[in-house]
């Protein structure tokens, strides 16, 4: 029985959310689903595993995605579950967890860690848990005690998620999600459906962009997101049959 057989026995349906690439709306389309699967009568959970670029305060490093998906989840979470692993500086989380450890100020990324945190959420049994990635999906984490390079695509790869790609439709943008979505086939794990993120309205032929991925992906299109003032306000983009997650 594969680990997300065996998750499964407690949440409906976990995703791993990928993106083309760093801020393309992986945040603001989960925040998105995550509203319209409440509106659907599900209980929901969100899990940023590994952020960088947050704010120090009293309580903490606060990071904007997490601090987002847990306002969007409505099970009531608090931050270090959705966001266990924090860096400060927004650079490649690698880099700034190699600056801390050459400071004796941190530890190296532990794929276990971010595990723990995944058990930890599922044991809360929503009926849909989104785990957003950072930057793409092949994002490094550094090496292990062992030396190994480890990405968080491992983690997913362990987990056995279906992903949902988020493509940030602007130019260079089918590349990135050819690519993505290859990287993803080969590492044995389904493409649940991809996300068409209009972030740049007067893209040239933007609607022949769409079309040629519908064409080339061979996962389903899920939704086509408008640029737009809230993820609450295109929450009615998504048809959540077509996850499994309504009849
Ligand atoms: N469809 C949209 N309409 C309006 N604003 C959007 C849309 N999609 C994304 N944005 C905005 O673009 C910025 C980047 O989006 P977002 O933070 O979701 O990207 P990301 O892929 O999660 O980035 P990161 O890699 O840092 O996690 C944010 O300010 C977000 O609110
Ligand atoms: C700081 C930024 N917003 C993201 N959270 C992290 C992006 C990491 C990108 C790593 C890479 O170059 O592929
Ligand atoms: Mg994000």
């Amino acid at each position: 029985m594969s680990l997300l057989d065996t998750h499964q026995s407690q949440v409906k349906q976990a995703f791993f959310v990928t993106g083309t690439d760093t801020e393309v709306g992986k945040t603001f389309v989960s925040c998105a689903l995550l509203a319209a699967c409440a509106d659907a009568g599900l209980s929901t959970a969100a899990y940023k595993p590994v952020s960088a670029g947050c704010d120090l305060t009293p309580n903490g490093l606060r990071n904007e995605d997490a601090l987002l998906l847990q306002q969007a989840s409505n099970i009531a979470l608090a931050y270090n579950e959705v966001n266990p692993i924090a860096f400060e500086e927004p650079i490649a989380p690698h880099l700034a967890c190699a600056k801390l450890v050459a400071m004796d100020k941190g530890k190296p990324i532990e794929l276990s860690a971010i595990h723990k945190g995944f058990n930890a959420l599922v044991a809360k049994q929503a009926d849909v848990l989104l785990v957003e990635g950072a930057g793409g999906w092949r994002l490094p984490l550094g090496q292990n005690n062992n030396g190994q390079e480890q990405f968080l695509s491992d983690f997913a790869i362990a987990e056995n998620l279906p992903v949902i790609l988020v493509v940030g439709m602007r130019l260079g943008c089918v590349n990135h999600a050819l690519l993505t979505a290859q990287a993803i086939a080969r590492d044995g794990l389904k493409i649940a459906g991809w996300v068409a993120n209009m972030l740049e309205p007067d893209m040239p032929f933007l609607e022949e962009n769409i079309q040629s991925l519908q064409q080339l992906l061979t996962a389903p299109l899920l939704a086509r997101l408008p640029k737009a003032h809230s993820p609450e306000s295109v929450k009615a983009s998504f048809k959540l049959h077509q996850l499994g997650l309504t009849m």
